[in-house]
């Protein structure tokens, strides 16, 4: 049985002050020992979140990371600084870095390598526009970010690896996927990751479902066979996220 995972994406929101005041109004709403419960947070929270989170079940994790060790990278965050802070996940590929930051699947491939050969658990986003999905290739465009993702990636580090199907059609949209339309994907990204490794691996990836999670839908979406959880965004900057976390009580 796979462990949910849900983590809150924060994008670029919320100052060190108040990244650590939201921190400590959320860790007594998100205390459930089923699931792992991360907060991706801007780099520059990071430390401050890790110290208020201490002693408490969330792991503070980042948003992205560059795929170099260090050098004339001006202004990039390389594996290691995350890693001696003390983060343990990152999330890769997100589609708003693939829209403004040119973040291309090959960009994503490497970053998804080397955040393995640090230790680091990628969260490797990948999601349709309303076009692809109105033309009827959404399978055939995740399939290729997935089979790009996962290149060169053992099936052991896979086994590792979360995924997070987040179609951008409902992307801060309110417009959530319906649980059956997620499932569908999921279902289909957990057949592409068979055919590229074998089943057991596939059983074992985690697959989350972001746009638009909110406590109304979070319970829904995450019963479905193939979600093991949820991206979140907006509702992870409230309260209510701990509703979200608590979808199974
Ligand atoms: O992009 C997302 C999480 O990475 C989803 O954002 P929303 O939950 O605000 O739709």
């Amino acid at each position: 049985m796979r462990k949910k995972i849900i983590a809150g994406n924060w994008k670029m929101n919320k100052t060190p002050s108040e990244a650590v005041a939201l921190v400590n109004e959320l860790k007594p709403l998100v205390a459930n020992e089923d699931v792992d419960v991360v907060f991706c947070v801007p780099a520059i929270d990071i430390i401050p979140c890790m110290e208020a989170a201490k002693g408490t079940n969330i792991s503070i994790g980042a948003e992205n990371m560059y795929f170099e060790e260090s050098g004339a990278y001006t202004g990039e965050i390389a594996p290691n600084m995350l890693t001696d802070a003390g983060v343990k996940y990152v999330i890769i590929g997100h589609s708003e870095r693939r829209e403004y930051f040119a973040e291309t699947d090959e960009t994503v491939n490497k970053k998804v390598l080397k955040a393995f050969e640090h230790g680091l658990t990628p969260i490797i986003c990948c999601g349709e526009t309303l076009t692809q999905r109105e033309q009827g290739i959404t399978m055939d465009w995740i399939r290729q970010q997935i089979k790009i993702a996962f290149l060169n990636v053992t099936a052991d580090q896979a086994k590792e690896a979360v995924i997070a199907y987040e179609p951008i059609w409902a992307i801060g949209t309110g417009k959530t996927a319906t649980s059956q339309q997620a499932e569908e994907v999921c279902k289909g990204i957990r057949d592409c990751i068979a055919e590229i490794y074998d089943s057991d691996t596939a059983q074992a990836i985690r697959i989350q479902y972001g746009g638009s999670v909110n406590a109304g839908n979070a319970a829904e979406l995450f019963a479905m066979e193939d979600i093991d959880g949820g991206l979140v965004g907006g509702a992870s900057l409230k309260a209510d996220f701990g509703k979200i976390v608590n979808y199974n009580k």
